[in-house]
């Protein structure tokens, strides 16, 4: 029998919440009070251990773990010989520099000045590969306060709505140092794993699921075409016939953002009876 499946799941902060849930769709049992550190799926043969965040590369790095559930960003910043292999759409953020409104401050300023962040891994490597010789300010969280504070001159930090940075009296300059989501991980040439498959192939379904909605409609054979070609489908769609003259029932998956441009298209077209379904799962 092979051994249990390990995988590092974040136990608090933005991501937990998001992890678990998507981790529940694929079809994992996950923890029912958020105290739990470690749960067992014993009809998955999968274990999980609830970690923060940060330490969650660390674990895959040294191969303690098989597959870990963190953000790009902190998996950059800790440096742990870990690969990333499937990004998961939440968890969006960008990691910024920002300054006192009105200091009109640009990257080269930064040079002999102090720089306060809890990414001090990605900073000092943006810093080095720009040639900026700045003083990194390690920080646990709550940078935005460290200016006001006297620790720092600038900051590089999380953003995501910039709410955080304006109510601090912040305003950001320069370009992104980094765009970050929420990903999977496993160490660095990490051989294949028929386990770790089946927990990609279920987490690409719900990715799927949520980002494609099943649409059917029927149509005039004369304009089928015409129709595919605004419903193209992942393997082209499935045509059925009608138990009318001259008529077919087309179904495909459309993603679930254009769904409602697709049917007014397809009303355009002629296409009647189109209904739009939510797809629970699938494996393509
Ligand atoms: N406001 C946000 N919106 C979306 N994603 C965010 C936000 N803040 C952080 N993240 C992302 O979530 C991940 C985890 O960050 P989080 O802030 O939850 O961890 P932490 O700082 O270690 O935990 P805590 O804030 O609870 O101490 C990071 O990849 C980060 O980019
Ligand atoms: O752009 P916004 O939407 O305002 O979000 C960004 C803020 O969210 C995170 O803070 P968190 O709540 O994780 O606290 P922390 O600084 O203690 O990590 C991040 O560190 C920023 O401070
Ligand atoms: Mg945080």
């Amino acid at each position: 029998m092979p051994d249990q499946l390990r995988i590092a799941v974040p136990n608090k902060g933005q991501l937990a919440d998001p992890a678990s849930a998507m981790l529940s769709e694929a079809g994992y049992r996950q923890r029912r009070d958020s105290r739990d550190l470690i749960m067992v799926d014993p009809d998955n043969d999968t274990e999980f251990f609830f970690l923060r965040p940060k330490d969650i590369a660390v674990y895959v790095g040294e191969g303690i773990l098989q597959v870990g559930i963190t953000g790009r960003d902190m998996l950059l910043d800790s440096r742990a010989p870990v690969d990333e292999v499937l990004p998961l759409g939440f968890g969006g953020s960008t990691f910024r520099f920002a300054a006192p409104g009105g200091s009109a401050m640009k990257v080269e300023d930064l040079q002999g000045k102090r720089v306060a962040t809890s990414f001090p891994g990605v900073l000092s490597g943006y810093l080095e590969d720009n040639g900026i010789d700045a003083r990194v300010i390690h920080l646990d969280g709550a940078v935005e306060t460290s200016i006001e504070l006297g620790v720092a001159d600038a900051v590089a930090d999380v953003v995501s709505t910039g709410t955080t940075l304006r109510n601090a009296g912040l305003e950001l300059f320069g370009e992104p140092i980094l765009t970050s989501e929420a990903v999977v991980i496993r160490q660095h040439g990490a051989e294949d794993d028929p386990q770790v498959e089946q927990l990609l192939r279920r987490l690409r379904g719900v990715l799927l699921a949520r980002d494609y909605v099943m649409m059917d409609y029927d149509v005039h054979a004369e304009r089928l075409d015409n129709a595919v070609a605004l419903t193209p489908g992942m393997e082209g769609p499935t045509v059925s016939p009608l138990h009318r003259e001259g008529w077919v029932a087309v179904r495909s998956m459309v993603p679930r953002r254009d769904a409602q441009r697709i049917m007014d298209d397809l009303w355009e077209l002629g296409a009647r009876a189109i209904l739009v379904t939510d797809i629970y799962a699938c494996r393509l």
